[in-house]
């Protein structure tokens, strides 16, 4: 099941739900608990809690409660603790006397060699960056101490994932209920993700696309999500679907090789290339069916088109002939700049489309930048344009004009090279041809792109080729055993 990321209203309204669970504390010693484990669990695993020594650093807050509260849990289980109070009269009274009564000290500043610091900056509270004051304290941290924020890394926008300048970047964040906007929208500085169960329920239920419900909705797929298209006993090469890529062009012959090479390893219906760089393609790989022209091409069932194919006449002609047909689309690169300057090609559009900028396209498309807030951004464009955009970069995110989005950490940015988006675009363009829809067929794409990148790189630069190479060992990481039911029902209602 897709994981929802909340608000940082919608955080409080399930606080507030849960009645007087808030109101007499039990939710906060819920969160300090789920802290102080996460934390304990840490220094167990680098040899005990016993003479161990964390820090933490208090903010104004509830926030700074929580921390006061799990750093009180573990001086009791013999952690030598130390606190930074940022705002001593304001910092949490209750949090604060516990804290005193286990044994926890207060200072100015934390000494050094601490093995764990705790940022109870800021949660979903925080506005703006991180202050002076609280940047000092963890700018003078060593290497070697683990960072564990408390909800949220401080100077991070829980709602737009926005990073400040300063922040804290953290080896491991500690949540409660639900993930946050922020833990996907700024995955990397928030590190491992722990999600701690207090008792608390969403309160938005479902989302149905009604405007009752907040939106723009943000979700992420776990691996299971990804539903990727194997072939069946009575499958054909016709029947999974054939994806046509028109792509490159004598100057930019690679993008077509490198976007018809992933359409060919992505699934195993048919691939077949229209443009000038035929020869090359099928040098590459012969079992592409290759044309010159779009007359000659043959039938398919989802086009591509875009990658290093050009800008010029015949590229605008080539784009309303596809744009005309019922067909699912895909559009990149100098398609997007061609669309950009002729939006009314895609106006009218029913049949599945998908838009593929990275942040340059984007802001050709929409005539201003994407800004700190992608997620608004990406969701605004698909919803007045009625059709789904996938914003590329660490984070992709896969917007449906219903506003549900879904969002993708690529977990590393080895991705980030030239020729990498060929490589999704024929991924994405086989999957649509395979019938998913144009978010599933992009969040199923961005996925295996992601981890393709990963594999191919074991730590070292690569180009989009390894790239492209890696991307069947990556695809058998998401088909193993679950490409089945047992009872032979599609699980394409996923
Ligand atoms: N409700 C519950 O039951 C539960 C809530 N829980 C916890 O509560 C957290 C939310 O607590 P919250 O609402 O008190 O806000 P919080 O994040 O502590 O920050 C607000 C304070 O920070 C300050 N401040 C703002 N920006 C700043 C900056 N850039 N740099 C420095 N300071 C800044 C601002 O003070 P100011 O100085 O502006 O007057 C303000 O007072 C939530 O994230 C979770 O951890 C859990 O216990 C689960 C149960
Ligand atoms: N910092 C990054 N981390 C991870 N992936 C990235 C990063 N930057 C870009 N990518 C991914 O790499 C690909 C680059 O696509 P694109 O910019 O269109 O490249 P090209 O046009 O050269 O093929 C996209 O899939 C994008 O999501
Ligand atoms: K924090």
């Amino acid at each position: 099941m897709p994981t929802r990321h909340l608000t940082a209203d919608e955080v409080r309204d399930a606080e507030r739900a849960s009645g007087h669970l808030l109101t007499d504390g039990t939710l906060m010693r819920r969160a300090a608990h789920g802290v102080a484990q996460v934390v304990a669990g840490e220094l167990r695993s680098t040899g005990g809690c016993y003479g161990r020594s964390v820090g933490v650093v208090v903010g104004a807050g509830d926030n700074g409660g929580d921390a006061l509260f799990a750093a009180a849990d573990l001086a009791r289980r013999g952690v030598a603790t130390h606190a930074v109070l940022l705002a001593p009269d304001k910092a949490h009274p209750a949090g604060l006397s516990a804290f005193r009564a286990a044994g926890g000290r207060v200072g100015d500043q934390l000494p050094d060699g601490l093995d764990v610091v705790i940022d109870g900056v800021v949660g979903i509270g925080g506005r703006g960056p991180l202050r002076p004051a609280a940047a000092e304290v963890f700018d003078a941290l060593g290497p070697e101490t683990t960072i564990v924020a408390v909800d949220l890394p401080s100077g991070v926008d829980a709602d737009t994932g926005e990073v400040h300048t300063p922040a804290v970047r953290a080896d491991i964040t500690v949540t409660f209920g639900f993930p946050r906007r922020a833990h996907l929208l700024a995955a990397p500085v928030c590190g491992r993700v722990v999600v701690v169960d207090i008792g608390i329920g969403d309160p938005a239920g479902e989302f149905d696309g009604s405007s009752k419900t907040v939106s723009p909705q943000l979700f992420s797929y776990s691996d299971e999500d990804i539903d990727w298209p194997l072939p069946g006993p009575g499958d054909d090469k016709y029947t999974q679907g054939v994806v046509g890529i028109i792509a490159g062009s004598h100057r930019y012959p690679g993008a077509a090789i490198l976007a018809t090479g992933a359409a060919v390893t992505a699934t195993s219906g048919m691939t077949r290339y229209v443009g000038s760089a035929h020869a090359e393609v099928v040098a590459h790989f012969p079992e592409v069916v290759a044309a010159p022209d779009l007359a000659d091409a043959g039938r398919v069932q989802a086009w591509v088109v875009g990658p290093g194919m050009g800008t010029d006449d015949a590229a605008l002609t080539t784009l309303r002939t596809v744009l005309d047909t019922d067909l699912p689309v895909l559009l990149d690169a100098d398609a997007l700049t061609v669309v950009a300057e002729h939006p009314e090609l895609v106006a009218r559009r029913a049949a599945p489309t998908l838009l593929t900028p990275h942040a340059g396209e984007f802001a050709r498309l929409t005539g201003a930048g994407v800004g700190a807030d992608r997620l608004a951004a990406v969701a605004d464009l698909a919803s007045r344009w009625s059709l789904t955009v996938l914003l590329k970069g660490r984070i992709t995110l896969i917007a449906e004009p219903s506003g549900r989005v879904v969002g993708n950490d690529a977990g590393s940015s080895w991705a980030a090279t030239a020729g990498a988006g060929d490589v999704l675009s024929g991924i994405a363009g086989s999957l649509l041809a395979a019938g998913r829809s144009p978010q599933e067929a992009g969040a199923a794409a961005a996925r295996v792109h992601a981890r393709a990148a990963e594999l191919a790189s074991c730590g070292a630069p690569i180009g989009a080729s390894a790239l492209l190479g890696a991307l069947r060992p990556a695809i058998r990481e998401f088909t193993a055993p679950r490409g089945r039911t047992r009872t032979g029902t599609p699980r394409s209602s996923r």
